[in-house]
């Protein structure tokens, strides 16, 4: 009878596993038809759960990587499935369909896939890359003005007063015999240093004192240092839905709290002493807060771009309240911090291992700025055409955002095609595929500025090169990426060498468990004096 009871209990327990093994499996794989169903080409691998993103997911590769393989398993067709995780996600891999989606048609996709809370994660939801809809019309149509070719070139001399702080940390390095450094590091000091001087109107010194609390901060938000908080960052992207419940936060409370604080000091102060003038990020705020737009000078408005343009209706009014104003200028660390501190320390990189391009950049360079004032200005770096064509070569293969999930925000009919895009359906934007594909890049692999000459560019469609995204929701930071990024290139070039080091490696292993294209063992160079 005891063991008749015991056969029935183990048998209900298998049961009970097998029924629970079963409705996992699937739930895991479910929404794997999706493509097949709708006669979409799709990428084979099916990983339950895990979808065609498995091998980024558990750290096997880098996600751009994966990205390429995506990319490359549907050569021959416009576009085809993948499923990131669970959600299936149309890739689209024709320049011409890419067009519409981005501008043409932009009105049936006007969002990125992110769903943060407002109430839950303000700092984060406000960041007009999260916002959405109307409101992001609003918001966007607000701030545009404040990244203007005449506010960068306003901003520029708080820009050059680091780089000034970059010789010196070099030439001290140099003096003590310490010649060899790691790029990507000492491109994160500079360019929080650049973030704090010109978006928080604070001199932080992190290329002399690494350890200052504003770069801590700024560490943590990029790239937090425990395991639950990694943990709480993957719920936020993969199942954001759980992360809202669970109310986790990609900004902290407590970093939210040191930024909210350093920004309402700031309005203090400068409320206090009208007297006090400083072209930065944090007067254009000020302006946002009392005037409810940020000025435009005659410049600005001559060369209106499309962005400022950009007519936003009442219906997405939104106060720009503290909280708010606050958000934008952490975008600077959310937005520009790790996408230009990579555009840095790879330009550096292939400098070092390119010395006839690095020799070349220098001639440029000499001619361009007059060495009797030793002035770098901003019309001058822009006037440098082959300092240029070797940011967009390093965007290019070392591309900082290699994928864009735009979200279909009305129903959609992909043109010469029966396929229908449903409100909700995620697309994505491969751009690390097309600047990796040999047919718009010849020998994809190797290193050549001259790419982007002007007769070199006409040679290629529209559309195969997107290291700042295209149309209404193209980077506003582009030009303040490029000032700082080209201001700091042109410094160590005009003063020092670079050279590869014992510890160099090329090409570059990317680290697979680092979501952006980190170098695994570092870029580490060696600096020597002309
Ligand atoms: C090399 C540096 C940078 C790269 C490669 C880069 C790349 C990108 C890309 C690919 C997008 C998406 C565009 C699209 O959806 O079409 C984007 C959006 C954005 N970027 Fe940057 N970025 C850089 C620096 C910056 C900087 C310095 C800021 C300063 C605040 C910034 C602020 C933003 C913002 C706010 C958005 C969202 C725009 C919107 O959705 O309307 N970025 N960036």
């Amino acid at each position: 009878m005891g063991l008749l009871l015991e056969d029935s209990c183990l048998a209900d327990t298998a049961l009970l596993l097998l029924t629970t093994i079963y409705l996992l499996y699937w739930y895991g794989t479910c929404t794997f038809d999706y493509w097949k169903k709708r006669g979409v080409p799709e990428i084979k691998k099916k990983v339950p759960f895990l979808g065609s993103t498995a091998d980024a997911v558990l750290f096997k590769k880098q996600m751009n990587l994966c990205i390429l393989d995506a990319y490359r398993e549907l050569e021959g067709h416009r576009f085809g499935g993948l499923y990131a995780m669970r959600t299936p996600a149309l890739i689209v891999r024709d320049p011409e369909l890419i067009k519409h989606i981005m501008v043409k048609d932009f009105s049936s996709f006007t969002d990125n896939s992110m769903h943060i809370s407002e109430k839950n994660d303000p700092m984060f939801a406000f960041n007009i890359f999260a916002m959405k809809g109307d409101k992001w019309k609003y918001a966007r149509s607000k701030l545009a003005p404040a990244f203007t070719t005449g506010k960068i070139r306003n901003t520029f001399p708080l820009i050059l007063e680091v780089c000034n702080d970059l010789k010196s940390h070099f030439s001290s390095k140099i003096e003590s015999k310490d010649n060899d450094f790691e790029a990507h590091e000492l491109a994160k000091n500079f360019t929080t240093d650049v973030v704090g001087s010109c978006a928080f109107g604070i001199k932080c010194n992190s290329l002399s004192e690494p350890d200052n609390q504003f770069r801590k901060m700024g560490k943590e938000i990029m790239s937090p240092s425990t395991l639950w908080r990694q943990i709480e960052i993957a719920l936020i992207f993969f199942l954001p839905k759980i992360a809202e419940l669970l109310r986790v936060k990609f900004i902290a409370k407590y970093i939210e709290e040191f930024f909210q604080d350093l920004i309402l000091k700031a309005f203090a102060y400068r409320e206090e002493h009208p007297e006090f003038k400083r072209n930065d990020f944090i007067n254009l705020l000020m302006q946002l807060k009392k005037l409810g737009e940020v000025e435009m000078d005659e410049i600005d408005r001559k060369n209106q771009t499309n962005d400022i343009s950009l007519t936003a209706s009442d219906r997405g009014k939104i106060e720009f309240s503290d909280v708010v104003l606050t958000a934008q200028a952490v975008g600077f660390f959310l937005d520009g911090f790790e996408t230009s501190s990579m555009a840095l320390a790879f330009a550096l990189h292939e400098l070092a291992m390119n010395p006839r391009i690095q020799e070349n950049l220098r001639d440029e360079l000499r001619k361009s700025f007059d060495p009797t004032d030793g002035c770098i200005n901003y019309d001058n770096i822009r006037g440098c055409a082959y300092l240029d064509n070797i940011l967009h070569e390093t965007l290019r293969i070392y591309t900082p955002v290699g994928a864009l999930a735009r979200e279909c925000t009305k129903r959609y009919t992909i043109p010469d095609s029966d396929v229908q895009i449903d409100i909700g359906d995620i697309i994505n934007i491969p751009i690390y595929g097309l600047h990796q594909d040999p047919k718009y890049f010849p020998n994809p692999e190797v290193f050549n500025p001259d790419r982007f000459t002007e007769e070199a560019k006409k040679t290629r469609p529209a559309f195969t090169y997107l290291p700042f995204g295209e149309g209404p929701r193209q980077c506003i930071g582009f030009r303040f990426a490029q000032a700082q990024v080209k201001a700091a290139i042109a410094t160590i070039v005009l003063n020092f060498l670079l050279e590869p080091s014992e510890k160099t490696e090329h090409p570059v292993v990317f680290d697979e468990r680092n979501f952006f294209p980190h170098a695994k063992n570092g870029l580490h160079l060696k600096i020597s004096p002309l």
